[in-house]
């Protein structure tokens, strides 16, 4: 069965939201998932010995920083083997802030400097995910999982 490691940093409930959105729809699919919450879970690399596949979602603070909660997972990221894993980005952002979703490319970076394959676009949810943001996060799940199913064969 493959295994995917969701982990998210929410306060006020939309990021944590868009997490179940896309953790429930591949649980439809027969992948297993398992959801830790940054700054209340412990969170060691061991998480990801037997996953195949890795997603962060977190929110935007302050001026495109991201939360004071996920500062010690960017830290220890680079101490995660991390090479050549897919990795997948997303969170709740918000369009009245200049940089929107910040926290989010920030992730990216770290995880792209660590060796880890992006292999879908980071979603970008305004707020609140309504019908149409629903879509985008079973797009992004669905995407995500073609890249891994692949690569799952091919070893
Ligand atoms: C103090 C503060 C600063 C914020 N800065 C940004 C920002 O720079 N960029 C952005 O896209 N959103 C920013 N936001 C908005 C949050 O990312 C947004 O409200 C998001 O929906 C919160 O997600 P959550 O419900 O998962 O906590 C900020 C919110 C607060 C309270």
């Amino acid at each position: 069965m493959i295994k995917i490691v969701i982990l998210y940093a929410s306060m006020t409930g939309n990021t944590e939201e868009i997490a179940e959105i896309i953790g429930t729809y591949l649980e439809k699919q027969n992948v297993k998932i398992e959801r830790y919450q940054i700054g209340y879970d412990k969170l060691e690399s061991t998480i990801l010995d037997d996953a195949d596949g890795m997603m962060i979602g977190t929110y935007t603070d302050g001026d495109g920083d991201i939360p004071f909660e996920a500062e010690d997972l960017y830290d220890d990221l680079a101490a995660w083997n991390l090479t050549d894993r897919p990795v997948g980005l997303f969170g709740s952002c918000d369009s009245w802030y200049d940089s929107y979703g910040g926290a989010i490319d920030t992730f990216a970076n770290i995880v792209k400097e660590c060796g880890a394959k992006l292999p879908v676009s980071n979603l970008k949810i305004e707020l609140s995910p309504e019908a149409e943001d629903i879509k985008k996060c079973h797009q992004f799940a669905s995407d995500f999982m073609y890249y891994v199913n692949k690569k799952t064969k091919d070893m």
